[in-house]
């Protein structure tokens, strides 16, 4: 098997969520793949101010508010799924601030089909290819963890009965050098069977106490798909995982004003997403000699979605 790229690229997106009165400080330029945001100096604050007043952000691409889920499907994850299909690792995440839109994003809105988001259209998109590929076999699994405090969880235990968080079979979120998970995956024949376990993974995300379950803005979700094919009468397999991920909220807790379980969380969804920040630093720098990009910049209703492929599985 001819080796791929170690890292083919970061794309970094951002998402504008579509608000009732979109802030006169915010300006998007699609033509440049830029926004910018103007903050008025507060002019009361000290007798030679010199806080800046301009920031410019630039980006691969720009989802306007008008963006539907489709195009930004198209856009964002299509690539991603093709080099899925071809053995190449993918992964997606929704970063932002609670209630920009991450959710909405990646597993879509509930009321509508065509609200659907990333998760379900990647999906169908995977096992449509499938169908067309006569000449290959495919195995997939579906996997879809949570992470709550630095701890890993199974949103598809499907074999045991729900009732609380607590009842979420914990799970070591570790990866052996060749690919191999210390977690569960579950076999999808079809897209109904994935879309089945995708369902189960959402009903449980639900479960228990608002603040603090699976759905809740305290809690990391990975939803990958695993692909593994094979040419027909070859023996290389190629493997490859599609990763879509739904961050908990980047909004950073002050240090004053929260105690107890909340600020145990704070602290560890800030470490982790530190962490994350890194790897994109880190990422972005080894595959384009790029400048550092600021992942904490942007306003209330702006949502970054990155996207990577990061060499054979
Ligand atoms: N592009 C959009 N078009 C229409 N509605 C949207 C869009 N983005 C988000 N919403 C709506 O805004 C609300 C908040 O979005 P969502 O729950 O996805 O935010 P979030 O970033 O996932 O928040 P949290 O961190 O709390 O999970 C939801 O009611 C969602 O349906």
């Amino acid at each position: 098997m001819a080796p791929g790229p170690e890292v083919s690229g970061i794309d970094i997106y951002v998402r504008i969520k579509p608000v009732r009165r979109p802030s006169p400080r915010l300006v998007v330029d699609t033509s440049e793949n830029k926004i910018e945001f103007i903050i008025p100096r507060n002019e009361s604050a000290r007798l030679v101010n010199n806080q800046r007043e301009h920031f410019e952000f630039r980006f691969n691409g720009i989802l306007t508010a008008e963006a539907k889920q489709d195009e930004v499907f198209e856009r964002v994850a299509r690539p991603v799924v093709t080099g899925a299909m071809e053995g190449y690792n993918g992964t997606i995440f929704a970063y932002g601030q609670t209630g920009s839109g991450k959710t909405f994003t990646i597993t879509g809105g509930p009321e509508r089909y065509v609200d659907r988001g990333i998760i379900p259209r990647c999906i169908s998109a995977i096992f449509s290819e499938i169908s067309k590929r006569s000449d290959q076999q495919f195995t997939v699994h579906i996997s879809y963890l949570g992470i709550y405090n630095n701890e890993g969880y199974d949103l598809l235990d499907a074999g045991r009965e729900i009732k609380a968080m607590e009842d979420l079979q914990q799970v070591h979120l570790g990866e052996a050098e060749d690919g191999t998970v210390s977690y569960p995956m579950y076999r999808a024949n079809n897209e109904e069977a994935a879309l089945n376990l995708f369902f189960t993974g959402e009903y449980n995300r639900t479960i228990g106490d608002t603040p603090r379950n699976m759905a809740s803005s305290r809690s990391h979700c990975i939803f990958t798909i695993h692909i593994e094919g094979r040419k027909v009468g070859e023996d290389v397999v190629r493997r490859s995982k599609l990763n879509l991920v739904d961050l908990a909220g980047s909004e950073r807790v002050s240090k004053t004003g929260v105690d107890g379980t909340t600020l145990r969380e704070a602290k560890y969804i800030n470490l982790s997403l530190h962490y994350l920040e890194q790897v994109i630093i880190a990422l972005q720098e080894k595959a384009m000699g790029m400048n550092r990009w600021g992942l904490h910049g942007a306003g209330l209703e702006i949502q970054f979605c990155a996207v990577w492929a990061d060499g054979w599985g």
